[in-house]
């Protein structure tokens, strides 16, 4: 018995997961000098270290020198093989990687592999055949789900859907050569997938339609999904050799479309993100973390449940802490309720969380239980005098080495971190609601916060399975800072002449998953009304005289004052900028009340109702928020504009098939950017978000470069990196 051993281990050497070779030709050659040598009588095929392959290098695609890739004459001449050819999964088997295992005639892979068919996730669709022979190994339902989500699936569930033929504990190649050993002189025809049938279903058609309707709807103007539900289709309409025609002609499609880049980007800048710095040169790759084996949360809102969920998740033992009895008990109905939810969605269940466990979730209001956690999340109301009263507690009772976090979404961290002890233990990390689903976690920090502080709460972020994105100190951070113009020209609108529907219908049909007034509602039009009291710019302590619409001469719209004024505080009330069906209702249906509070507001105050087209409305609401974060790259409040975009991608619903903000500006072109925020600034100068920023109007006359350089070209080093 011979075997002809291909790896496909070949560039980039640096990447261990193994990623397919551009020039396939050593490949073509193994496969053609295996089947002419008369002494090979059957093929094996792995990868190396451990991974058979994680498919195509991702940065080729956008490569000016990309030529069309041969894979796809390597997986036909593979499954033409005259002798058995088998696939050795270890590890991933993803893209690519996976195409060329389908091609093989059979496959073995490790109990503890992974495989998939990613590219949905990166705006493209398997290109290399892989949407016309998968439905035909395991059908269109199980195919269709494979590709349209790019999920990894684990090998027990690939045997399942017949996608692997044996999984093994032990030594996979080993036992790829076993079954190669079997199968010798055995019949391939019926092994090979193109020469399949697609499994019929009876309804067929019925099905196909619905599946395009799902994905449209999920894909929020993603063009990947929907054309990887089209390349399927044609498997079930086509012969094979058609199929793959059709397959092609999607892919080129995809590639030119400008989405592909944008979700690329979009991949790469979430793992460019991890390797943070922050200031006196202290970074990634020399700060350790320190073990978190034990953590606490205060305050069980909307927010601390589902931080506690989060940890629990994780497997790290939580101290869940109250103000008293009442709110401690309702805050463990919370929690517990969305464990239960979790485990349900989990193998092993609630088994498996073990949350009824004391030892692993503790409830209490007595803050003395927090004198061995090694972090604690504060998360009560967003109020300083609170906040820095729980710091100093806290102070006292944690053991030294504790990291205390805050959750506070927008007040300043040297300020709660002054209330302690220990200010070089003191971070902001920024949960997103729900906290137990939203990816992002932005992580902040002060003064005096040290680099161990950070890779902490930077390595708990990836035990969270959480994007952790490191930025400095300011008001709103990074995420709420650029929220804050890009709300307040939603608002303006409204005084200006539009409706909430109609901003949001703009912003949603850009992609956002929820426009600025649907989010307002969700979250609760209370929160910011609490913030701006605090802020002077309302309620009790403005100052008497104050005009309606200005403060400190600027523009200022006292709109969701008044709504808040009414008792109109969103979902939670049954009403704020639309109307529910019941408080708690989820349903946003348009409120003639509302459209006639808003002429009467126009009235009172003189403003001459005007139509506002979606061009507007859109360019006023993006570029400031863009604005915004020129501002703060030249402040040095983030590192460069993929953190900017990670966040935008991960916390607040930003379409990742546009890239993120900064991205989005760029493929806008900044000139225009410029061009309309000047436009918008001479016809509202008292609007300082419209202003376009120092750094905008200098990478415009520096002609524009490319994302990746803007940070160059900031001509000081920022104080705060
Ligand atoms: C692999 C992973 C699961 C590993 O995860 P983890 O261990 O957590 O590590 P990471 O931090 O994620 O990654 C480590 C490091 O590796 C980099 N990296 C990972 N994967 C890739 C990759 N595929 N390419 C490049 N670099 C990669 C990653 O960035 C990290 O490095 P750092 O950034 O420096 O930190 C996980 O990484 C993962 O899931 N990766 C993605 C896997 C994936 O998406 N694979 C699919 C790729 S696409 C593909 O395979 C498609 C094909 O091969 C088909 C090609 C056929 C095309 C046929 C075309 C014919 C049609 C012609 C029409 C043409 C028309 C025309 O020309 O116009
Ligand atoms: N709600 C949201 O969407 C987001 C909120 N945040 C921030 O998270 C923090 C918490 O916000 P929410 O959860 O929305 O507030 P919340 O009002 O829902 O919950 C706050 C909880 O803190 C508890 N609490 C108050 N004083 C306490 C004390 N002395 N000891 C123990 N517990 C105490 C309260 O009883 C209450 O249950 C705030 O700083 C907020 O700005 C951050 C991101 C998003």
């Amino acid at each position: 018995m011979f075997h002809a051993q291909i790896p496909f281990d070949r560039i980039p050497h640096q990447f261990k997961s193994g990623l397919l070779c551009r020039s396939s030709q050593s490949e073509k050659d193994g496969l053609k000098k295996a089947d002419a040598d008369p002494s090979v009588k059957a093929v094996m095929i792995c990868g190396e270290n451990g991974k058979f392959s994680a498919g195509a290098d991702i940065r080729g695609f956008s490569s000016p020198k990309r030529h069309g890739v041969a894979l796809s004459p390597i997986v036909s001449l593979i499954e033409s093989s005259e002798k058995p050819v088998v696939a050795a999964i270890e590890g991933v088997a993803l893209g690519g990687g996976l195409e060329v295992a389908l091609g093989c005639h059979y496959r073995v892979a490790h109990a503890k592999a992974r495989m998939g068919l990613p590219e949905v996730t990166i705006g493209l669709l398997p290109g290399a055949e892989g949407t016309q022979r998968l439905p035909r190994l395991i059908g269109v339902p199980a195919a269709l789900d494979m590709i349209t989500t790019g999920k990894h699936i684990p090998a027990t569930e690939a045997l399942k859907l017949g996608l692997v033929d044996e999984i093994v504990e032990e030594n996979t190649i080993e036992a790829a050569i076993r079954l190669a050993n079997k199968v010798i002189g055995q019949p391939l025809e019926p092994r090979r997938l193109s020469l399949k049938p697609v499994p019929k279903l009876p309804n067929m058609e019925a099905f196909l339609r619905e599946a395009l309707v799902k994905v449209k709807r999920q894909a929020r103007g993603c063009l990947a999904p929907e054309l990887c539900v089209q390349a399927v289709r044609a498997a079930t309409e086509r012969p094979f050799a058609e199929g793959v025609r059709r397959e092609r002609e999607l892919f080129g499609l995809l590639l030119s479309s400008g989405q592909a880049q944008a979700l690329q980007y979009a991949f790469f800048a979430e793992r460019a993100v991890r390797r943070w710095a922050a200031p006196g040169g202290a970074s990634w790759s020399s700060a350790a973390p320190q073990p978190v084996r034990k953590a606490a949360v205060i305050g069980l809102g909307t927010m601390g449940r589902g931080i506690v969920t989060s940890l629990v998740k994780a497997n790290i033992p939580v101290v869940a802490l109250e103000q008293d009895l009442e709110y401690l008990n309702k805050g463990r109905k919370a929690v517990m309720l969305l464990l239960e939810r979790e485990a349900m969605k989990m193998e092993g269940g609630a088994q498996t969380l073990d949350f009824h466990n004391p030892a692993r979730l503790q409830f209490t209001v007595d803050f003395d239980l927090l004198c061995d956690v090694d972090l604690v999340i504060e998360a009560v109301f967003e109020n300083m005098a609170l906040k820095k009263e729980i710091f100093h507690k806290l102070s006292k009772i944690c053991k030294p080495g504790a990291l205390l976090c805050t959750n506070t979404s927008a007040l300043n961290i040297d300020e709660i971190a002054s209330a302690t002890n220990r200010p070089q233990q003191v971070i902001g990390t920024h949960f997103f609601s729900p906290a137990h689903v939203m990816r992002l976690l932005e992580i902040i920090y002060g003064r005096h916060t040290s680099p161990t502080a950070i890779a902490t709460a930077m390595q708990l972020a990836k035990a969270l399975k959480k994007v952790g994105v490191v930025v400095g100190n300011c008001f709103g951070f990074v995420g709420n800072r650029m929220m804050f113009p890009y709300v307040q020209q939603a608002v303006f609108l409204l005084e200006e002449g539009s409706r909430p529907e109609a901003v949001d219908q703009v912003l949603e049909d850009f992609g956002f998953k929820i426009g600025p007034f649907r989010m307002s509602d969700l979250a609760g039009l209370d929160v910011g009304w609490r913030s701006r009291k605090e802020q002077g710019l309302t309620g009790p302590s403005l100052a008497a005289g104050t005009p309606a619409r200005q403060r400190h001469g600027q523009r200022y719209s006292p709109l969701p004052d008044l709504l808040c004024e009414q008792g109109r505080f969103g979902q939670k009330t049954g009403k704020g900028w639309y109307q529910y069906e019941r408080a708690g209702g989820r349903t946003a249906t348009p409120d003639p009340w509302l459209h006639d509070f808003l002429s009467q507001y126009r009235d009172t105050h003189g403003i001459q109702s005007r139509f506002i087209d979606q061009e507007e409305i859109l360019e006023r609401c993006l570029f400031s928020l863009i604005n915004e974060g020129f501002a703060i790259l030249a402040e040095g409040i983030a590192s460069g504009p993929e953190h900017l975009d990670v966040i935008y991608i991960n916390g607040y619903g930003w379409p990742k098939h546009r890239g993120g903000p900064m991205f989005y500006a760029s493929t806008v072109g900044l000139p225009r950017v410029l061009a309309k925020l000047q436009k918008y600034s001479e016809a509202h100068p008292d609007v300082p978000g419209l202003r376009p920023n120092a750094f905008l109007k200098k990478l415009v006359a520096v002609r524009s470069p490319p994302l990746k350089e803007w940070m160059s070209y900031l001509s000081h080093q920022s104080p705060k990196l």
